[in-house]
């Protein structure tokens, strides 16, 4: 599960060999998980190479069926992060023995969440849907659920939503950028990681 840390990167990677020194920089900036996301091509071979930093806790992000499942579970993912709620991918997730963090937005996809047996999902898109405010107005009514907000969110808002005892990791990009990583600018990525990772200390 996504217990490694308070902020949870989303990345999107263009070169799998960009992969390694991506984990390393997060690790550096002292970020110890990461989602990535099937959203380019190179994505599995990253995830692949990725799961193999060490002290690096690495899902997949983007997973949209259950032909996706088992693609990144064989590359190695150890969770499985979704937009939306999917009953295949949860069974799918299941079947694999893999975490998986479903998006939701809305009380009712909570309580089909809930009713698969879930207990943390994926609040996507968070600014758009509302931002701290509406995760506070779900966890009052459904105080057993937990949330991982991703979305919209940048560095100035991450800490109003880690703030939030339902919200156990903060889901974004902002310290991950793609144009970063794609320029090999892994400098970067760790500076901003070491922000984050302080403004929320
Ligand atoms: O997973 C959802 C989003 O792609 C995260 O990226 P964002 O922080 O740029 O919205
Ligand atoms: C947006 C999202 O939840 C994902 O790419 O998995």
């Amino acid at each position: 599960m996504i217990a490694f840390g308070p902020l949870l990167p989303v990345v999107v990677i263009d070169r799998a060999e960009d992969a390694v020194p991506l984990g390393r920089a997060l690790l550096a900036g002292g970020i110890r998980q990461a989602e990535v996301t099937l959203r380019t091509p190179a994505a599995l071979d990253a995830l692949r190479a990725l799961a193999g930093v060490e002290g690096l806790l690495v899902g997949a992000g983007t997973v949209l069926d259950p032909v996706q499942v088992d693609a990144v579970v064989d590359a190695g993912a150890r969770f499985v992060v979704s937009p939306g709620l999917s009953d295949e991918v949860v069974a799918a997730c299941e079947r694999r023995g893999v975490d998986v963090v479903p998006g939701i937005a809305t009380a009712t996809e909570l309580m089909r969440g809930r009713s698969l047996g879930l207990r943390t999902v994926k609040f996507f898109p968070a600014e758009s849907s509302g931002g701290p405010a509406a995760i506070a107005a779900l966890a009052s009514v459904f105080p057993e659920m937990r949330f991982v907000p991703t979305g919209g969110i940048g560095s100035d808002r991450a800490a109003d939503y880690a703030a939030l005892p339902s919200v156990v990791a903060v889901g974004g990009s902002w310290m991950v950028p793609r144009s970063a990583i794609a320029a090999g600018d892994l400098a970067t990525v760790e500076r901003l990681s070491r922000q984050a990772v302080e403004a929320l200390a």
